[in-house]
């Protein structure tokens, strides 16, 4: 149902749990979706696809191999008003040195048009998260969803030693 934020957020938090846990990264969901029809155009969770995998990434992986193109060409095929819902926000910055995923969400502004966020990211890995500054610049909204923080917390850091 339109604007039913919620309901998405749990459904990127459902993929989140098949995550397999690790101690240096977070078990992320996400749910990419087509605003003009409401119809959901890829899912992704961490480590999904082959490789230091994350969420928000292996959506779009999942969808430009649908369609025939690279990651970097997916603009090209997407409809024009699409909505981001990923239980953490997406990282500006990764310790392994990939391509972070503001960087592949700005990739497709204009496309995307808002970013619906479970939780900002903790400060355990990367001290501040940037992206939402990033986004914002870019034309994109970022929006916290509410209600989920505590179960999204707990399923993003099943894989870390409970200092
Ligand atoms: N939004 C988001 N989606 C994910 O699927 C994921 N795993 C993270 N995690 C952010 C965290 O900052 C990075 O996982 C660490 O910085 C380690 O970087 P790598 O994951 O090894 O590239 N964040
Ligand atoms: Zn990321």
């Amino acid at each position: 149902r339109p604007g039913d934020h919620k309901a998405y957020m749990q459904l990127a938090l459902e993929h989140a749990r098949k995550s397999p846990p690790k101690p240096t990264n977070y078990r992320v969901g996400a749910v990419l979706v087509d605003l003009a029809t409401n119809e959901i155009l890829a899912t992704g969770y961490t480590l999904e696809l082959p490789g230091n995998t994350h969420a928000e990434q292996c959506c779009f992986m999942k969808l430009a191999e649908k369609h025939g193109v690279s990651e970097e060409n997916l603009k090209q095929v997407l409809p024009p008003e699409l909505a981001l819902y990923t239980t953490v926000e997406p990282c500006s910055k990764r310790l392994s040195g990939n391509l972070p995923c503001v960087e592949r969400v700005l990739r497709l502004a204009g496309s995307i048009r808002t970013v619906y966020v479970g939780i900002m990211e903790p400060e355990t890995f990367v001290a501040e998260n940037t992206g939402r500054l990033s986004l914002e610049n870019a034309g994109i909204s970022v929006v916290h969803v509410e209600g989920l923080e505590k179960d999204i917390l707990e399923v993003a850091t099943a894989g870390h030693v409970r200092g």
